[in-house]
């Protein structure tokens, strides 16, 4: 299998690749963005892309979110969570005081804001495309900045000198990524698993919001993330990014997204697939596979 990822070696997204489900055993494809990552499985070079979806500490990561809810027709078929701690770097040793210009990935600079606020206040931001493209451009001729924030193990292997280690603003910071494939075979049920759902807001129908969420609470369905996200085809057209506890192959699931099917058509599926945290799903027994089965067999038998 050939799995796409944003790269180069030594990101926190190919430690995620490491964690999915026939990742240690994949062709790792190292890609430059996130967005070329998913092109890569549109267009065939790839069977996967591993990217990274939510943040414990930011929230969403809104270009994958969009890209793959909008842009690209491709379903979530596993998630890893990989905690997240950063070190500042540098290609020769430095104080910290010498440092004018710092170099890292967009999500690796909102995590560290608060310590470069205090520690290195007059340093200039320089964007990478990853954590671990900024640490290898401290070795181009000329380095792309005096120092980079990225993963301990890729400081190391590049023989660069620590800094600062532990910068992150909020320890213990957790990053969600997910396996994004081609629609196929959605994966087993396993009792807990998380379903990924992008609905279009119904235009002109006050409460709309409202009555979709209203689907989730009759069917006593938990929601782990919402987002509100615009579509990009006009001002004012929203869709919702919602992440289910549950998998389609259970029938609140089933029921919710059909009820919501009726006020919003253009809801897609997005892929059902196990939890990484392995957390059970919690359902009352008016919910229960049984409780629908009995429910649809009593209106079969007054039709009957
Ligand atoms: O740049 C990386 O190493 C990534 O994998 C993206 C990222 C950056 C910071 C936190 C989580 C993911």
């Amino acid at each position: 299998m050939k799995y796409a990822y944003l790269g180069p070696a030594g990101t926190f997204t190919e430690a995620a690749l490491l964690k999915m489900p026939g990742g240690a055993s994949a062709e790792r494809l190292p890609a430059a963005s996130v967005l070329s990552a998913l092109a890569m499985v549109e267009n065939d070079d790839a069977h996967a892309a591993v990217v990274p979806i939510e943040n414990s500490v930011e929230g969403g990561v809104t270009a994958t979110l969009d890209a793959v809810s909008v842009a690209h027709h491709l379903h979530i078929t596993a998630e890893a969570l990989v905690p997240i701690t950063f070190v500042l770097a540098s290609a020769e040793p430095m104080e910290l005081a010498e440092i004018r210009s710092v170099t890292t990935h967009s999500h690796a600079w909102a995590q560290v804001r608060k310590w470069a606020q205090t520690t290195v206040p007059y340093a200039e931001y320089r964007p990478a495309s990853s954590t671990a493209a900024g640490a290898h451009g401290l070795r181009n001729d000329p380095p792309v900045a005096d120092a980079a924030i990225c993963a301990p193990l890729v400081a190391e292997q590049l023989g660069l000198h620590v800094v600062d280690r532990q910068i992150e603003d909020v320890p213990g910071a957790v990053t969600r990524f997910v396996l994004a494939a081609k629609p196929g075979p959605v994966p087993e049920p396993t009792g807990a698993d998380k379903t990924t759902v992008m609905i279009p807001l119904p235009e002109d129908h006050p409460g709309g919001l409202m009555e979709i969420l209203e689907h989730f609470a009759t069917n006593g369905v938990n929601m782990s993330r919402i987002e509100s996200r615009p579509t990009g085809f006009g001002m004012g057209d929203y869709y919702f990014s919602i992440d289910l506890e549950g998998h389609i192959a259970e029938a609140r699931i089933a029921d919710a997204l059909a009820g919501i099917h009726r006020i919003s058509p253009k809801v897609r599926f997005l892929g059902s697939y196990p939890r990484a945290d392995g957390k059970p799903q919690q359902k009352g027994p008016e919910v229960s596979e049984e409780a629908f089965a009995a429910a649809a067999a009593w209106i079969e038998s007054l039709r009957g």
